[in-house]
Formats: structure tokens, C-alpha cells, sequence
């Protein structure tokens, strides 16, 4: 895909969370590796509006080449690509549940989404919660580096989802399973849930290695 058509995508996909709801106003960011660099919603922009003359250019080490002013997020973008080398893509929402579940005490830090369904072990994978960091502060970036290599999604502690995709397609594919697996996490708290056996987990992690 060339640049004009990663510019292309980020409208479309964006546009597409916005309209479904999975973010609000001017919140979430996504950013693209191209082959010179990074394509990044600008700060303050809305998803379901982006431009692709404005959407901000990086180069290689991260510097603004072009467009508007990038998302205040670079650095917990960059601890994804940094650590996981297989990223094309991340995704930042604020996306109800899955943002509902960063803010719920009693949820495991080490595996937020309990895996009742097969889908999100296959795309997701185990996600764990990190301590909370003031949005935009660089303090994100060594939190989420610890986890990346391991990790393809994490919860923002009282804050949202991320998830880094081989990519664009990968990364919302992924991050919008994530929010359905928590909404069921949600609508089953209390219930007698049947979990998926570890044999069953171990089984898809073989089938379907997540990059
Ligand atoms: O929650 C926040 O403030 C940010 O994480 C966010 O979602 C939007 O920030 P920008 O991408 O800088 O607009
Ligand atoms: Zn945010």
C-alpha cells in the first residue's frame, strides 16, 4: 500500500469507530508505520473527521515532517513499535466497556479479559491492566515497554484500550473484539460463567499465533 492509501485507510477506519460509537468526540489516536516513517491522527482531531492532508507525518525517529501537530500519545505508540516488531499498526480507543473494565478494582492487572469465548484469545490475547499515567505523560512509555514484547493489548488503568496489529485492518479488528469480550465480561459479572480450559486456550494459542 502506498502512503495516499494509508492516508485512505486511516479516514475510513476512522471514520467507521466514530460512527459506531467506539469513541467519543475528539478522543482515541491511531498511527501507521509506512515505509519512511509513521502516519498519526493529530492531536485534538476527531476520528470519524480526519483529513488526509492534515493527518501528522513522522519520520523514522519520530519528528514531525508534515501536516498537523500529532496525537499528545507518541509515546505509548512507540513503546508498541519499539518492543514488538511485528506492529504496523496502534490503536487507541476509549471504547465503553473495555475503558468500563479499566476502572473496575477487583480485575486481574496481569489478565483484564477473562477468556469466555475462543475470538478473543485468537486476536487479543491476554491483556493486562497498566497503573494509570496522566494521558500524553512520557511516564506511559517505559510502563507499556515492559509488556509489548509479550503483549499485543493493553488497558489503560481508568482510561481505555490500546492494541498494536500487523495492521491497520489487524489493529481494529483486534481492539473491537477486545471491547466486545469486555462487554460480555460485564454483562456476565455475577453469573455462573463456564470458562474456556486452559487445554482449550493452549490449543488456540498453537492454531493461531497472534503477531
Ligand atoms: O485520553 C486522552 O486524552 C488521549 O489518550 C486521547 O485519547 C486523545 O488524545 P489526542 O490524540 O492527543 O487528541
Ligand atoms: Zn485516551
Amino acid at each position: 500500500m502506498n502512503e495516499q492509501q494509508v492516508r485512505q485507510e486511516m479516514v475510513k477506519w476512522g471514520r467507521s469507530i466514530f460512527e459506531r460509537g467506539l469513541t467519543a468526540g475528539s478522543s482515541g489516536n491511531i498511527s501507521v508505520k509506512v515505509e519512511d516513517g509513521y502516519l498519526v491522527s493529530p492531536t485534538n482531531s476527531c476520528l470519524g473527521f480526519l483529513d488526509p492532508g492534515r493527518i501528522s507525518k513522522l519520520d523514522g525517529a519520530g519528528q514531525l515532517v508534515s501536516g498537523d501537530a500529532p496525537t499528545k500519545e507518541l509515546p505509548l505508540h512507540f513503546a508498541f513499535y519499539e518492543k514488538r516488531p511485528t506492529a504496523g499498526a496502534v490503536v487507541h480507543l476509549h471504547s465503553t466497556y473495555a475503558t468500563a473494565l479499566s476502572c473496575l478494582s477487583d480485575v486481574d492487572p496481569s489478565d483484564a479479559i477473562r477468556p469466555i469465548t475462543p475470538y478473543v484469545v485468537m486476536r487479543v490475547g491476554r491483556v493486562p491492566v497498566v497503573p494509570y499515567t496522566r494521558p500524553g505523560s512520557p511516564e506511559i512509555r517505559p510502563l507499556i515497554e515492559k509488556l509489548a514484547g509479550e503483549h499485543a493489548a493493553v488497558l489503560l488503568e481508568n482510561h481505555g484500550p490500546v492494541v498494536a496489529g500487523a495492521s491497520l485492518d489487524a489493529a481494529v479488528f483486534a481492539i473491537e473484539e477486545l471491547e466486545e469480550a469486555a462487554k460480555l465480561s460485564i454483562l456476565l459479572r455475577g453469573m455462573p460463567v463456564r470458562m474456556l480450559s486452559p487445554a482449550a486456550i493452549a490449543d488456540l494459542d498453537r492454531h493461531f499465533k497472534l503477531k
